[in-house]
């Protein structure tokens, strides 16, 4: 719209979608509130004394309605009608290749974007309809404190939920039918999954939900071995389903493929007027991800240019204390694109001098570099999630690593940790070397 088109927006539900209401947003706020309990129980460390921690749960959730209320007006009905867009209050639905139905209205368009997102996914795990169950979408609306919360599903949503509630007072028992955080390098997520069941979390890999029983206040989830393990309240976290049913995919002629949309490398359908973006397009789902997507499409839509959607550079990060953070290449997967000719290069935040100061060196960053060039970062530690800023920078830039080396970092910063991994690169070829140790040598002779 505000580079001249004539745009219409319909939204079912709530303003701001997923991420504003029930995800990303929420999710950090409780995380924050679980964060300043746990570092009041921690403080003697630096010489202050140790609080209870004690929180008011229901307070929290006072808190993160008013985050939420906070950045609400960036996606409001009010800041998009003022940019001209028309905005409709109502589901869409295709009734043609062209035409979109919302409530009474009918919309011919030359274009049309899918970006409605994805559902928390409920499998039909016996029994599980009988009892009652929080999703991401109700776990920010409860204000009883659960006394001992069950997580099916140890992903982001699972280990980031189960580290803000054991740190607000409650029992967390996290139920994995395989590895937890299994998207991330499993020697980086041993370090969040350490700390977790350090703190007290339980988390039981291996071990998939078959059947549950109870009522309210006591729920059984029993594993495929026959193992019980009781709670009082249940999160379910094992995924995302793509919002296509009432869609009329058909009617718009539009393919859905395996969890979304089927859709080529510039984001574009079986029905080259339809663009599918964001979560619902099944790819990664992140908010980040589906605001790229937005700049890829509008490329070709506004300009008529060729553009296409790449995943090479597009980082993540878990909000666990630890942080865990990733962009391209894990080592795995680097060592079978690339062979022998990978390098893989380490720093601990043991060595850096801020990360001492706070008491915060648990944790590590691994490069993977190939000819110069780096093709993966994943860091586990203190702010992981901001120091996967320079790599995802380096990645979609395809830098080398000498232009991080030349960057001069400020000292004591966590940042540092960058630069003296980039630096670490390059140990073994200056000192190490035979070569440089020989020129050093002739020049010391016979320069003055
Ligand atoms: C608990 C949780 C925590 C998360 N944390 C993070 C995080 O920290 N960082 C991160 O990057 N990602 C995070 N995510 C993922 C992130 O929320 C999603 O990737 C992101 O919201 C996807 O954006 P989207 O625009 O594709 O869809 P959504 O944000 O889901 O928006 C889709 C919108 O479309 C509307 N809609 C659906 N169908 C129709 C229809 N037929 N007609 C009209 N409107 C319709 C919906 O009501 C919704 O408002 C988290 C997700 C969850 C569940
Ligand atoms: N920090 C972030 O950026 C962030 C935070 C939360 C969510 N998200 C997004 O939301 C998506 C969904 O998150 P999620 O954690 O729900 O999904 P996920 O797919 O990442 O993890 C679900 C987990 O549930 C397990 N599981 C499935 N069925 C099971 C069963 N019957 N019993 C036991 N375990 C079972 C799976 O093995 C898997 O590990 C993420 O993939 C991510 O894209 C991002």
């Amino acid at each position: 719209a505000q580079m001249g088109a004539d745009v219409v927006l319909l939204e079912g539900h709530k303003m701001g979608g997923d991420c504003l209401n029930f995800g990303c947003v929420p999710s950090k706020a409780l995380i924050a509130s679980g964060k300043a309990a746990q570092s009041q129980r921690h403080a003697s460390q630096y010489g202050v004394a140790n609080g209870s921690g004690a929180a008011d749960y229901a307070a929290t959730k006072d808190h993160v309605h008013d985050v939420i209320a906070q950045i609400a007006p960036v996606d409001s009905q009010e800041r998009f009608e003022g940019f001209g867009i028309n905005v409709i209050r109502e589901y869409g639905c295709f009734i043609s290749p062209t035409e979109v139905q919302a409530g009474e209205t009918v919309i011919t368009a030359r274009r049309i974007v899918i970006a409605t997102g994805s559902s928390p996914l409920v499998p039909p795990i016996p029994g599980l309809s009988d009892v009652p169950f929080e999703t991401n979408e109700t776990i920010f609306d409860l204000r009883d404190k659960p006394e001992h919360l069950l997580i099916i599903g140890g992903g982001p949503i699972g280990m980031e939920m189960a580290q803000a509630h054991i740190r607000l007072g409650c029992s967390v028992t996290v139920i994995e039918g395989a590895q937890a955080l299994g998207k991330d390098d499993p020697e980086l997520a041993a370090v969040v999954l350490d700390s977790l069941r350090a703190e007290g979390v339980m988390i039981r890999e291996q071990t998939k939900a078959a059947q549950i029983k109870g009522a309210a206040g006591a729920i059984e989830v029993i594993s495929e071995t026959g193992e019980t393990i009781a709670g009082t309240h249940l999160l379910m976290a094992v995924g995302r389903k793509a919002n296509i049913d009432n869609l009329g995919l058909e009617a718009g002629k539009i393919k859905a493929k395996g969890n979304g949309i089927e859709v080529d490398a510039g984001m574009r359908t079986s029905n080259r007027k339809v663009y599918a973006i964001g979560d619902v397009a099944g790819g990664l789902q992140f908010t980040h991800v589906a605001g790229y997507h937005a700049g890829v499409i509008i490329r070709s839509m506004l300009f008529g240019l060729p553009s296409k959607a790449k995943v090479s550079h597009i980082p993540w990060a878990t909000y666990t204390e630890p942080e865990l953070a990733q962009v391209g290449l894990t080592e795995a997967q680097a060592r079978k694109e690339h062979g022998t000719a990978l390098e893989v290069v380490r720093f601990d935040y043991a060595h850096n001098d801020r990360a001492i100061a706070e008491r915060k060196t648990t944790g590590f960053i691994k490069l993977m570099v190939h000819k110069g060039r780096p093709v993966g970062a994943s860091i586990v530690g203190y702010q992981a999630d901001e120091l996967i800023n320079l790599w995802a920078l380096a990645l979609a830039n395809r830098m080398k690593m000498s232009q991080i080396a030349a960057m001069v970092a400020p000292y004591p910063t966590i940042g540092e940790i960058n630069k003296r991994a980039a630096g670490a690169y390059y140990s073994p070829r200056l000192f190490d070397n035979p070569k440089v140790k020989k020129i050093v040598g002739l020049v010391q002779r016979y320069i003055p």
